[in-house]
């Protein structure tokens, strides 16, 4: 199979890597839009930018021309793999209709439209169509460590059995597992909110808050996650499942999360600009973390941890964003 990766960041660099080592049986590309960056990972290939620290197989092809690599994959046998971030995903979608290709679509962004709130699946629906053949793919998965060929395991999600079936089977190898499931909504909610609940597991570990309230913060957070889950028709499996829970632990816990980054910095009391300025990579929790609160809010659903990382994003002292958590009434555990 003929798979172009578009983005040239952490995870499509990694992905792109472990495919092009790990499935010979494919040929694969990754395309950053940066040229000067392109000719230098593809004369080393280190990603020295985004992925400093690991060697991206020899096997791997690069590109810096988008309209190229989108006709070079353009039947219906191909694979497209969006890997920037959100906010790239309609460009990116827009791209792959105006040249009239018919390859399958994956996108591997997690988060929301900060706009219009929307999920990925519906920015994708809106220019390609709901019956197109594509696809999320999603769950813990630090690129640092998949790019080292570490175990991984990831949930594919999709509207048709049998693109799940094909897409799982095209994709997975001996250190990447991939589960499959239609619950398309469950698998992008848990991968945008597990983003935002970082950013106040970050707060809270940068607060030597200690480690019950870690476990108490993060348990809450999951009930916010059924909670809207519920109300948006996502299955609770889905959010209990690799991408909900199980990238909450990852990224909530990880050392090499940048949304929990987010947090312990934020606890320092310095601001979101600074800190994602210094971060150099994608942190989607402080992108849709407003997003997630509007939409919580129009389907009256109670996320008083998402509002508080809102809180603290727009400038509230982490001490106060502590305390009015801490102040609310006791109400029943549901
Ligand atoms: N890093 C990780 O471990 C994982 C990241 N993700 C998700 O994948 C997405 C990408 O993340 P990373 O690669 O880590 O981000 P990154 O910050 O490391 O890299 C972002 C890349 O996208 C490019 N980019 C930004 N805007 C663009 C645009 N308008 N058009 C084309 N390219 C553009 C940048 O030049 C850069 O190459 C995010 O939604 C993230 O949440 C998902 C799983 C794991
Ligand atoms: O989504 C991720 C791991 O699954 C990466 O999380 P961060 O964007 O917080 O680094």
């Amino acid at each position: 199979m003929n798979i172009a990766i578009l983005g040239a960041g952490a995870w499509g660099s990694a992905l792109a890597s472990s495919l092009a080592e790990h499935r010979p049986d494919h040929r694969v590309t990754l395309w950053g839009r940066d040229e000067l960056q392109m000719t230098s990972i593809a004369q080393t290939h280190f990603n020295s930018a985004y992925l400093p620290s690991v060697r991206l197989s020899q096997a791997l092809s690069f590109s810096s021309s988008l309209d190229k690599v989108i006709q070079t994959h353009a039947h219906e046998n191909d694979l497209i793999i969006i890997a920037t971030p959100l906010a790239a995903l309609r460009e990116m979608v827009e791209h792959v209709k105006r040249i009239g290709a018919r390859a399958l679509v994956l996108w591997l962004c997690k988060g929301l439209s900060r706009d219009s709130a929307q999920l990925p699946h519906q920015i994708v629906f809106d220019v390609l169509g709901a019956t197109s053949a594509c696809g999320v793919l999603s769950g813990p998965s630090f690129a640092q460590e998949v790019a080292q060929a570490k175990p991984c395991a990831l949930t594919l999600a999709s509207n048709s059995v049998r693109l799940n079936a094909l897409f799982a089977q095209q994709l997975h190898h001996s250190a990447l597992r991939i589960y499959h499931t239609h619950d398309v909504i469950g698998v992008e909610l848990g991968g945008a909110l597990k983003n935002v609940l970082a950013i106040a597991a970050g707060v809270c570990d940068g607060l030597s808050l200690g480690m019950n309230a870690r476990a108490a913060l993060l348990t809450r957070g999951v009930a916010e996650m059924l909670r809207l889950g519920q109300a948006l028709g996502a299955q609770p499996a889905t959010l209990t499942g690799l991408t909900g829970l199980g990238d909450l632990i990852l990224t909530a816990t990880g050392s090499l999360s940048r949304n929990r980054a987010v947090g312990l910095e934020l606890a320092k009391g310095r601001s979101v600009g600074d800190i994602t300025i210094q971060l150099g990579h994608v942190a989607e929790g402080a992108l849709c973390a407003h997003a997630m609160a509007r939409l919580a809010h129009q389907h009256g659903v109670d996320m008083p941890i998402t509002q508080t990382v809102c809180a603290l994003l727009d400038g509230m002292t982490p001490q106060l964003a502590v305390q009015q958590l801490l102040s609310r009434e006791p109400t029943t555990e549901s």
